[in-house]
């Protein structure tokens, strides 16, 4: 199985590493400099500094190369999902989403935009608690597969596997995707704790209110329970949640320190998509009725509201069962 990878950004860079443990990869990057170096060093210092790659994994700029790979991992951000798939051949390529996000002004998560470009290919998710530099270590690593199509999961999963890449299987697309939607954003917050000081306390109720968060709105859309309580949901919370490696973290203990999120976006090269799902976010759980407090307050804060008053407004609203 050819696996072409759409994204040379870390995750995209470092997947292409896992793949490239069972055979060949064609991995498509948007700046020329990370095709140069993949090609030419074996190596993408821009993203993923520091890791040797296979001479397995070949580059190119140019998205039409990738018609006639067996399978596509999707990892450029979810913003960019869609115009990039418009511009790629598929057919019936069964396309694996690896970005975690939801696209503002159609409110769809990536399989969702990924279908909606072509309808003729299969959708699976890959998703978990997986920051890019450890896997791409080769330390241990569980990740949730989703496909509904269990003979195309197998196959896609014994291609990726490897003796510290474990991917279990699953047929719930929907709730896998929005664990690693979700998490995104309460990660965000979390950072906003460390950042202004608000202590332990504060991070683990908020860790476990949002995913009482991330579990309603889920419920809503049609996610299994368990699948939210798993790799791509509770497990990718917690990771994302507690270590500056995170780039949303860190967005959030920026936030909390009182700099402004449009300096700390522009700061940056790397993707926090958490920023980007808030307000959509905030959309998609008014569309199905749900409460989401938490994904509200970092909405507030990327807006510009203070620590102190956005936690005031958390602690004081209506006292309420806790499930
Ligand atoms: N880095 C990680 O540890 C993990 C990242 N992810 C997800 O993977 C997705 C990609 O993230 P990373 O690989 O970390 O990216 P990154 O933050 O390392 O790099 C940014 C990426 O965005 C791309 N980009 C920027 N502007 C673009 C445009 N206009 N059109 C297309 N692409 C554009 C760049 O080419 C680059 O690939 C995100 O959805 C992220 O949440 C998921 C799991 C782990
Ligand atoms: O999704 C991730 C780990 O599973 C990476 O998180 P960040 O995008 O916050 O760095």
């Amino acid at each position: 199985m050819k696996i072409g990878v759409i994204g040379g950004g870390a995750w995209g860079t470092a997947l292409a590493a896992v793949a490239a443990r069972g055979g060949e990869v064609l991995l498509w990057a948007r700046e020329p400099e990370v095709v140069a170096a993949i090609n030419a060093d074996h190596a993408n210092p821009l993203f993923l500094p520091g890791v040797a790659l296979s001479p397995a994994i070949r580059a190119t700029g140019a998205l039409g190369d990738l018609a006639g790979v067996d399978a596509l991992l999707v990892v450029a951000p979810a913003q960019h999902v869609g115009r990039v798939l418009a511009e790629t051949p598929v057919g019936a390529t069964p396309l694996v989403m690896c970005a975690k996000g939801i696209e503002a002004g159609t409110r769809r998560l990536v399989g969702e935009v990924a279908h909606a470009a072509h309808p003729g290919a299969p959708i699976a998710v890959l998703s978990g608690p997986t920051f890019a530099h450890e896997v791409a270590a080769g330390l241990p690593t569980a990740v949730t597969l989703a496909c509904e199509d269990s003979d195309l999961q197998a196959r896609l999963a014994a291609r990726l596997a490897g003796p510290a890449f474990r991917p279990y299987a699953s047929t719930d697309v929907m709730g896998a995707e929005i664990g690693g939607a979700v998490k995104n954003v309460l990660a965000i917050a979390c950072g906003v704790v460390e950042g202004a000081g608000l202590g332990q306390n504060a991070r683990a109720a908020l860790i476990a209110r949002g995913f009482a968060e991330m579990t309603r709105f889920g419920l809503a859309r049609g996610a299994r329970a368990e699948t939210l309580a798993g790799l791509s949901g509770l497990g990718d919370l917690v990771l994302t949640c507690s270590s500056t490696s995170s780039r949303n973290f860190s967005l959030g203990v920026g936030l909390g320190r009182g700099e402004s999120a449009a300096t700390l976006l522009a700061d940056r090269r790397t993707v926090a998509e958490g920023a980007f799902t808030a307000p959509v976010l905030v959309e998609a759980a008014r569309d199905v009725e749900v409460d989401m407090p938490i994904v509200e307050a970092v909405c507030r804060l990327l807006d510009g509201a203070e620590v102190r008053a956005v936690t005031r407004d958390l602690l004081s609203r209506p006292l309420r069962d806790e499930v």
